[in-house]
């Protein structure tokens, strides 16, 4: 599968700062890549950055395989749809009066409004004034202007921002429909882990500007392995036993935790442990959240 987004080294600097730092960032044709961070963190400036609506201080971007630059920024941004912070409409035009107008500006047919408007399912809502719509089909109408002329890659920043509950639902089963049924790739960003681990199948963390995690979303998964919990009715000495058998645990409350082991491996370290007379009451397998690793990723809380 090749690499339809690539940066190398991409920094921003804004005043004395550096807000992007080093980015290294692969976003593989044909995936949904949620492109996750903390509040703050450079994912709208790193968008920004690869729709030429930024410039970078260093580094460079390629996008379908080609470097942008002042020579292919047309041709590329031509099959790149977007939706960055909130879109502004002609409140008092209608929803395909304001197509209309983008396909204009973007050179495109009007042909294609029927086709976007299907799948965004804003076909029975065309013709009403862009003021009345709710904002969950304001988003919309913005994926379908985005989807306006038929792009390979769609860039979209927080597209679920200020949606309600069924909002968010449709436009996530949107995003995930795109890969499968128009080969569309499409980057999303999203500070909520709980959104980009219901629809990306790539994922890429960033914190403080700098990338911490980039891989499937199966192996961030992976990263929330087991551990062993054991209460003993003296856990300060159980430990001491273990700790002499060259096994790392700690005490935390009543359990005492061991990196996850063989069952063989474990049953023998509990037998050693009723030798010495330490009596076993409980042994139980946890499981890190998806929460805790962000957490640890990128050393700050999760919204969730
Ligand atoms: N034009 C600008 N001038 C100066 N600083 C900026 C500018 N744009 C962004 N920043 C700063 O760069 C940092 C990264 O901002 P950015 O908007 O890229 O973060 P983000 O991850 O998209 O956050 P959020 O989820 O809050 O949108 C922030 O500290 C922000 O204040």
């Amino acid at each position: 599968m090749s690499d339809i987004i690539t940066t190398t080294g991409l920094c921003k600097q804004y005043g004395k700062v550096l807000r992007v730092k080093d980015l290294d960032l692969k976003v593989p044709e044909g995936v949904v890549y949620g492109f996750l961070g903390p509040n703050g963190a450079g994912k709208t400036t790193t968008m920004k950055m690869i729709l030429s609506l930024a410039r970078p201080t260093a580094g460079t971007i390629t996008v379908f395989g080609k470097p942008v630059n002042s020579k292919n920024r047309l041709a590329i941004l031509k099959n790149v749809g977007s939706l960055i912070e909130s879109p502004s409409y002609y409140g008092h035009l209608t929803g395909v009066e304001n197509l209309q107008i983008l396909c204009a500006l973007k050179g495109v047919s009007e042909k294609d409004i029927d086709r976007v408007l299907q799948i965004v399912r804003l076909e029975n809502q065309k013709e009403k004034k862009v003021g009345q719509y709710s904002m969950g089909m304001k988003q919309r109408l913005g994926l379908a202007c985005a989807l306006l002329g038929n792009p390979k890659l769609l860039i979209l920043d927080e597209p679920t921002n200020g949606l309600d509950p069924a909002g968010i639902q449709e436009m996530r089963e949107l995003i995930c429909s795109l890969p499968k049924q128009f080969g569309i790739t499409v980057m999303v960003s999203s500070h909520l882990l709980s959104e980009i681990d219901q629809i990306a199948d790539n994922v890429g963390i960033i914190s403080n500007g700098g990338l911490v995690f980039q891989d499937t979303l199966p192996t961030l998964h992976e990263r929330s392995r087991h551990s062993i919990a054991v209460r003993t009715l003296n856990n300060e000495a159980a430990a001491r036993i273990l700790g002499g058998q060259g096994i790392s645990c700690r005490v935390q409350e009543d359990y005492l935790l061991l990196h996850r082991l063989p069952d063989n491996e474990l049953a023998g370290y509990i037998y050693r442990l009723f030798e010495r007379n330490i009596g076993v009451v409980r042994i139980e397998e946890r499981h890190k959240s998806l929460e805790d690793i962000f957490l640890e990723l990128t050393g700050t809380g999760v919204s969730l």
